[in-house]
């Protein structure tokens, strides 16, 4: 057995799956086959959790009964809106209140001493996280603010229905588009951190909803979806200062500093996800009459492709989107989570039908036979 150590974990790979395919020197990204440029703008956030669940898109009866059974699923437990409101009052992250109603979710779901590999109650829990969450993330916004809950709508699709909730007023057919792709987008990502997560967490056996806890948790971080927060962080931060963005952005890296949205592990080059949120993000700043952050974040890539050779990921322009839809900075990461929870979900299955523990070794670099010493005599 090689001692070598891979940092990282980098190039390793560790397992086959069927559900998406990455180059990352093309900048190339399918689902199950299918390139995300030829379905993003068309496919809704209900058939591409379909597609990744089942292996097929679904037809039209099929997709309309997928969407009606999660939109059956979207409403909480009372003891659940009672644990969010508990989370809001203390102002707590909404990232550590995703985790924890996840969690919390489990007490209530009716699979929940189903066998951890039972696809059908699987899918069943699937759907009631999936549809939940959002719900959960909604209550949580508007009870921070001191506004109530709103009830889901079951005639709202998956992305309208959570703008919905959040806002109480129903979103324009742009925004409905727009977070609808932005869902789709973000659904799957190969081996990403937060997967790999979820997969340690159920190769030991365990189950669904202790993979997403698991999952949520390695989300949250600033190298991993936390990045698309700490975009909009910046973007406002150039905003203020004054400075040009060039010029901003060459100081902060002359200061030894990562600029968020920038960089990945597989791409070399461009992610195929940020030239279409790219677009999104343009054309709301075109229609606001306010094109201030999109071009900020134009010159920081000009800045960073030429000067650093580092492109944008995912994260990059989706920050100034979700701003310019008005949506709390805070909460991208948490919107992150309600997509990719479709992808966790879509490995996990994969993983339960041909599991093997996840236990890799570290090399033992420390010292040995040491004499112990007695606690009176140290
Ligand atoms: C959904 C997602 O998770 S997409 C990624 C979201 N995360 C971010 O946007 C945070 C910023 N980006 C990063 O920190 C990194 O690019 C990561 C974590 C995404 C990838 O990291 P790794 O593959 O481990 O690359 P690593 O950290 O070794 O970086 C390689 C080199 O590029 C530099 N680099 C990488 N990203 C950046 C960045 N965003 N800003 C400045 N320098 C960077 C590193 O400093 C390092 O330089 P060095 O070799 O001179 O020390
Ligand atoms: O693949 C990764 O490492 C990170 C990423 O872009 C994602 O999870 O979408």
């Amino acid at each position: 057995m090689s001692d070598e150590v891979k940092r990282g974990l980098e190039g390793v790979v560790v397992s086959e799956s069927r559900l998406s395919y990455i180059d990352g020197d093309a900048g190339e990204l399918g689902y199950r086959g299918y390139a995300i440029e030829d379905f993003a703008h068309e496919a809704s956030y209900e058939e591409v959790l379909s597609l990744l669940w089942n292996g097929e898109w679904p037809t039209r009866s099929e997709r309309d009964e997928f969407a009606a059974r999660l939109a059956d699923e979207r409403e909480l437990d009372p003891a659940v809106y009672d644990l969010i409101a508990e989370l809001a009052s203390t102002d707590a992250n909404p990232m550590a209140t995703m985790r924890t109603v996840t969690s919390a979710l489990s007490a209530y779901d009716a699979d929940t001493d189903a066998s951890p590999d039972d696809r059908e109650a699987n899918l069943a829990k699937g759907c009631r996280i999936t549809a939940k969450l959002p719900t959960a993330l909604a209550a949580f916004a508007r009870l921070r603010n001191g506004d109530d809950p709103v009830e889901p709508r079951a005639d709202l699709d998956h992305a309208a229905n959570f703008l919905y909730m959040l806002n109480d007023t129903e979103p324009d057919e742009v925004a409905a588009e727009t977070f609808d792709t932005a869902l789709v987008l973000h659904a799957d990502h190969g081996l990403n951190a937060s997967t790999f997560s979820a997969l340690v967490t159920t190769s030991t056996m365990s189950d669904l909803h202790s993979g997403v806890t698991s999952a949520i948790g390695t989300l949250a971080g600033g190298l991993h979806g936390g990045a698309n927060q700490n975009v909009m962080r910046m973007l406002k931060e150039i905003d203020e200062s004054g400075k040009e963005p060039r010029e901003w952005i060459e100081d902060a890296v002359a200061g030894g500093e990562r600029i968020p949205g920038f960089g990945h592990r597989v791409y070399n080059v461009r992610d195929p996800r940020a030239g279409i949120l790219e677009t999104y993000s343009q054309r709301l700043g075109e229609t606001a009459g306010d094109p201030r952050w999109y071009d900020y974040s134009v010159a920081i890539e000009d800045y960073m492709t030429e000067e650093k050779g580092l492109a944008p990921n995912v994260d990059f322009y989706s920050a100034s989107m979700y701003y310019q839809m008005g949506i709390p900075m805070d909460l991208y990461t948490p919107i992150f989570a309600l997509s990719r929870v479709g992808g966790w979900i879509a490995h996990m299955l994969e993983q339960y039908e041909d599991n093997r523990l996840i236990r890799p070794r570290a090399r033992y670099v420390g010292e040995r036979n040491r004499e112990f010493v007695p606690l009176d005599e140290r």
